[in-house]
């Protein structure tokens, strides 16, 4: 079944994490750098976070630029990407910014597991597709995603979605911008979490680019197997 031309954009620290222990953000790009994502957004049919992203960060996940907004209104798109949450038990609060900023479509990914009252209270402000038995069954997500006209996704985190997809395969290149700073911790959340591979079956990568950027380096990597 085809799916999207995925990929995850992150900032991380020197050593890896993508915010703090305990799942604080920190600004780990600068302004050039917020600015590629903001462009990487406008160009995007949909951005992707997971539900641990939405509960720590609260994110908009809007264009922020007035041109970029106004360029995809020009071109007979709604202002922002479709906003997609993984969320498997559907717990996103219902006044979360995603639902509360900006305007444009919303989907909620829960799966089985999910209660239904909670289900029918998220239908109000965004479509819900429901795939997968106790987990968002994310091949599946994606499939539909694309049979609906979603052909460019964004996924924006966290350490737990990133595993998820591409465990299964599903992401075609990695963008991370690696900032100055050391953040440190065992249980502070990496680019990529989860179980982790077994020796046999880590996918290996292509450099597509390497490019100085502020007081930081932008990799941008291609999954060889994508
Ligand atoms: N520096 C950066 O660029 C970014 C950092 N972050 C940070 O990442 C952290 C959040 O990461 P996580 O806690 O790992 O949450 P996450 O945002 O990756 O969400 C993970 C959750 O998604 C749900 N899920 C449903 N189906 C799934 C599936 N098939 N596979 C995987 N997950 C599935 C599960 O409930 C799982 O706990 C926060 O601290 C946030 O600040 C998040 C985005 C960008
Ligand atoms: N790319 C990037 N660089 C950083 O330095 C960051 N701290 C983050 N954080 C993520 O950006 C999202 C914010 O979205 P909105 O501004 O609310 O639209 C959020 O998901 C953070 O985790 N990203």
């Amino acid at each position: 079944m085809p799916t999207p031309f995925t990929f995850i954009n992150a900032a991380m620290s020197i050593d890896g994490k993508i915010s703090t222990r305990q799942r604080r953000q920190v600004r780990i790009s600068g302004d050039v750098d917020f600015e590629r994502m903001d462009e990487l957004r406008a160009s995007s049919d949909a951005v992707m976070v997971g539900i641990g992203t939405v509960l720590a960060d609260d994110p908009s996940l809007t264009v922020k630029s007035d041109g970029r907004r106004s360029e995809r209104l020009e071109k007979g798109l709604d202002e922002n990407p479709v906003r997609i949450v993984v969320d498997s038990k559907a717990r996103i609060p219902t006044d979360a910014d995603i639902f509360m900023k900006g305007a444009g479509k919303r989907i909620i990914a829960v799966s089985e597991s999910a209660a239904f009252d909670r289900v029918e209270s998220l239908r109000e402000n965004a479509m819900v597709i429901m795939v997968g038995g106790d987990q968002v069954d994310l091949s599946e997500l994606l499939s539909i995603l694309d049979e609906m006209g979603i052909h460019r996704l964004m996924v924006e985190g966290g350490a737990g979605l990133n595993w998820g997809l591409i465990k299964n395969g599903l992401v075609d290149e990695i963008y991370s911008f690696i900032g100055n700073l050391i953040i440190g911790g065992s249980t502070a959340p990496t680019l990529i979490d989860g179980d982790g591979f077994d020796e046999a079956d880590i996918p290996a990568c292509s450099l597509i680019s390497a490019e100085k950027m502020e007081e930081g380096v932008l990799l941008k990597w291609k999954l060889k197997s994508a």
